[in-house]
């Protein structure tokens, strides 16, 4: 990731958002996509509807995490390379294939929000199916993730403190220069 460098990449016609759990990629990822004008993907949503129950814990319950991040992987592989902004879930930076497979047609937005915000935002850890070690707090997750959001963003944005609205500006200006 280089902070300073022009972002615009024609050749990678869609977004890709990734982040922490609640730092809001599901929240921001649908008005960026009607900004841009393009369909907003949600792969959480397509995991419940394909693999069945109402919420991401239903699919995670009888899964060990090995098993439930091949089934992130293979819905992740299965996004179309098309324009589009994508908000899987937090720990899509763990399914390698899927995530070098987006980078060659998305741009990649980490929303970094620190855990003192996400964790007012977050319910039941449970039943968002948190990817995170028994009893490992927020933060440890935090320490865990940070290098591989690092390793995997073209661009970072602060998104601390910040209206959807006002992140939907910043990421569709910076896409834009
Ligand atoms: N910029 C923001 N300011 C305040 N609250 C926000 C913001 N973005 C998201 N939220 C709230 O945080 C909660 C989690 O947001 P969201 O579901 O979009 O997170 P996510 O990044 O998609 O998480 P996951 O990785 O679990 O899919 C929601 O209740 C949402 O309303
Ligand atoms: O960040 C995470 O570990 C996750 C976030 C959820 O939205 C889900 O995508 C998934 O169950 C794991
Ligand atoms: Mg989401």
């Amino acid at each position: 990731m280089n902070d300073s460098a022009p972002l615009r990449r024609p050749d990678r016609p869609a977004v890709l958002l990734i982040g922490m759990p609640g730092c809001g990629k599901s929240t921001v990822g649908k008005p960026l996509a009607e900004r841009l004008n393009v369909p907003f993907v949600d792969p959480d949503l397509l995991i419940i509807a394909g693999e069945g129950g109402t919420v991401l814990g239903d699919v995670s319950e009888n899964l060990d995490r090995e098993e439930f991040l091949e089934v992130e992987t293979r819905y992740n592989l299965a996004v179309p390379s098309e324009p589009s902004v994508v908000a899987p879930g937090g720990s899509v930076i763990y399914c390698t294939p899927a995530m070098e497979r987006f980078r060659t047609f998305a741009v990649t937005v980490w929303l970094d929000v620190p855990v003192e915000a996400l964790e007012p935002r977050l319910g039941c850890l449970k039943e968002r199916a948190v990817v995170i070690a028994p009893g490992a707090t927020l933060h440890d997750l935090a320490a865990e993730r940070r290098p591989l959001l690092e390793q995997w963003a073209d661009l970072r944005i602060d998104a601390a403190d910040r209206s959807p609205e006002a992140l939907v500006d910043e990421i569709a200006g910076r896409l834009a220069e």
